[in-house]
């Protein structure tokens, strides 16, 4: 055991990113070495030095085409009116497109343009001039000349251009050798099995095939416990070993975040703490000639900071420019917060929508890898901004291809799992096409198709009064707007229950007079305007309900709460309480309904989503979930 201990560091600095990567570069020496590898294998890789050819290419002179070589001041006779016969072996001589030309001659007529006489003699009636139809020697490349500076990456036809001029072995620059070293004691492989604390470790993999993806070499070392003695030893082993050394996690505040500490002991710090939301907890540091970059854990903030710190360091040794994403400048769906004083890096969703593009900010929570998994862009929000307003235009960086983002059909409103069903059958029918969809209640999505903002959303919002679902929202929100309704789906709502439903509940008084705990949705939610509903009817009130107050989010956490509680009760749709295993009663069928543009309800991309939603596939896969079925040969309803 090791028996230094260290204090607990609160305090992280707050340094702009741009100074924290500018000491670094600064600070990361290392000599460029090379290496001499065949030159067919050597894709993607940068020379070290300029390539020179060892040979011409082609090698001698070629023929262009197929036909005869001759002499073209013994064709200058040759005239329509007094065609010329020339003997093979004296005068021409038959070849192929690529053969040498024999040295006596110096054009070539193409074989389309003679008349065979017979075996030896041939007839022309127009004059070749010289050099007609030949490739001279070194018309492609010259022997000597430099075929690449240093500093280049080789792409498939420069392997070919190496090995046309005979250039077997090339000299590259080695790939600069990163580790990896992934710490933490909850750390398991994704193979064992798990228990609550213990995570999987991924983000060594993230690492690797980012730093192979920008040219470096990675190591991923195993995991290293949180004791400093084990840190220490790593590290000390890492910069013997390798160019560039990166450490995972314990990197902020926390009882077991040793890493600056150990820096500190072995060698210098020179950054612990940037202005950036995520990734401010990143120390930069040198141990003997080796630069340690220590990562934070969250994954998104970890992947942030080993672009902003390691593919500098990777680039400066290959003596390259780092690539830059392209640029679109986006309409902001939503309004976006930022910290004063600190650089935030907000992952968005965007969509193209009537000619303009519309970005919405994905979760911002650190720790979520589908955000990035799912982002089409990034915000760079600059620490003197406080953010942004609705409809700002501002610029984001791309994740994907503008066209890709230009083929998305934009889904907002209320999420229902048929949408995913939905969007991979459109995908197996249209490689070419997407849903990309945000989750934000029927009601926002509504809006999102009134302020242009979306093609298609998923709306269930009953109307207590004409206990009509959906029209009569589209009519008061959308009204002169050309919007169009498309039944989609009945879904069935019902009683979710712990097994064997204990205290008996087969109606909502049952729910009161029984004293059920009741686990509710969160206001605006159809699954409430439902229950309230049902309430009225049943001449009750919220008061009368135990739970009324407590909101759940999802039809999935309302089962949560019920499975755990024998007492508890609540609303939501089957596939739910089937994923908790509990009891299901069913209650009502609603109305899940798509919104549309008309514009986007008449073009190819509505068209062909209408289409698959009618499809036996689609619609098969639908009935397997069990108390969905898709409105069949559904009549749009025009506003
Ligand atoms: N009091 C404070 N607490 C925290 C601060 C702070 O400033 N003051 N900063 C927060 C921020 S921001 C971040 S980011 C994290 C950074 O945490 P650490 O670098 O110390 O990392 P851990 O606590 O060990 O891990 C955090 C979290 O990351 C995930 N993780 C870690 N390693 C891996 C891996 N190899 N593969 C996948 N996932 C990994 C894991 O979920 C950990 O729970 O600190 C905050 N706290
Ligand atoms: O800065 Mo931490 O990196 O937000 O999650």
């Amino acid at each position: 055991m090791d028996k230094i201990r260290y204090n607990r560091k609160i305090y992280l600095e707050d340094k702009p990113r741009a100074q924290a990567r500018n000491e670094v570069l600064a600070a990361f020496d290392l000599p460029q070495e090379k290496e001499w590898i065949p030159a067919a294998g050597a894709l993607g890789r940068i020379t070290a030095e300029p390539v020179f050819a060892n040979v011409s290419m082609p090698f001698y002179h070629a023929s262009a085409m197929d036909g005869i070589a001759v002499n073209a001041e013994a064709t200058y006779e040759a005239h329509e009116q007094r065609p010329l016969h020339l003997k093979m072996g004296e005068q021409f001589e038959y070849v192929d497109t690529g053969n040498a030309i024999p040295p006596q001659y110096n054009a070539v007529i193409m074989v389309e343009n003679i008349q065979v006489i017979d075996d030896e003699t041939i007839e022309i009636i127009e004059p070749a001039t010289p050099w007609q139809h030949i490739r001279p020697i070194g018309e492609d490349i010259v022997q000597e000349e430099m075929l690449f500076t240093q500093g280049h990456q080789l792409r498939p036809a420069d392997l070919g251009a190496l090995l046309a001029a005979q250039v077997t072995e090339v000299a590259v620059v080695k790939k600069p050798l990163v580790t990896i070293i992934p710490t933490g004691n909850e750390l398991v492989s994704a193979d064992s099995s798990l228990s609550s604390g213990r995570i999987i470790e991924f983000n060594g993999t993230v690492f690797s095939n980012y730093v192979e993806d920008w040219g470096g070499q990675p190591y991923l070392h195993p995991i290293v416990k949180d004791e400093p003695e084990k840190i220490r030893e790593a590290l000390l082993e890492a910069v013997e070993t390798s160019d560039i050394v990166v450490i995972n996690a314990g990197s902020s505040a926390g009882s077991k975040d040793y890493t600056v500490h150990i820096l500190e002991e072995l060698g210098t710090v020179f950054t612990h703490g940037v202005a950036t939301r995520p990734g401010k907890p990143v120390i930069l540091g040198k141990i003997k000639d080796k630069v340690v970059v220590g990562v934070p854990g969250y994954p998104v903030s970890a992947y942030m900071a080993l672009e902003w710190f390691v593919r500098p360091l990777v680039c400066k040794y290959l003596g390259i420019p780092e690539p830059e994403r392209p640029k679109l400048q986006v309409k902001l769906g939503r309004r976006i917060v930022s910290t004063m004083g600190a650089e935030d890096f907000v992952r968005m969703n965007i969509g193209y929508v009537d000619g303009q593009f519309v970005a919405n900010p994905l979760t911002r929570a650190a720790g979520v890898t589908m955000s990035l998994v799912r982002a089409d862009g990034l915000l760079v929000v600059p620490p003197e901004e406080l953010g942004y307003e609705q409809g700002d235009i501002v610029e984001v960086e791309l994740y994907r291809p503008v066209e890709e983002i230009k083929n998305a059909i934009v889904f907002s409103g209320s999420h229902d799992l048929t949408i995913d069903l939905l969007s991979s059958q459109l995908k197996r029918q249209r490689t070419d096409m997407k849903i990309v969809s945000s989750h934000v209640g029927s009601m926002a999505g509504l809006m999102a198709i009134r302020k242009g903002e979306a093609h298609v959303a998923g709306i269930h919002l009953l109307d207590p009064e004409t206990k009509e679902y959906n029209v009569t929202y589209v009519r008061k929100f959308l009204a002169g707007q050309d919007a169009v309704l498309y039944p989609f789906l009945k879904r069935t709502q019902g009683w979710m229950l712990p097994k064997g439903n204990p205290l008996g509940i087969e109606s909502v008084s049952d729910i009161a007079e029984k004293g059920a705990d009741y686990a509710n949705r969160q206001k605006g939610a159809g699954t409430r305007i439902l229950f309230d509903l049902l309430l009225k009817e049943a001449g009750l009130s919220a008061d009368d309900v135990n739970g009324y107050d407590r909101e759940m989010f999802s039809h999935l956490s309302v089962a949560a709460e019920v499975k755990g509680n024998d007492n508890a009760a609540g609303l939501g749709i089957f596939p739910a309480a089937r994923a908790m295993s509990l009891d299901f009663i069913p209650v009502a069928d609603e109305n899940y309904d798509l919104l549309m543009t008309k514009a986007f309800f008449e073009s190819e991309k509505g068209i062909w989503l209408r289409s698959v939603i009618q499809s036996y596939a689609f619609k098969a896969e639908v009935a397997k979930i069990g108390g969905y079925a898709v409105v069949e040969n559904s009549e749009p309803v025009y506003f």
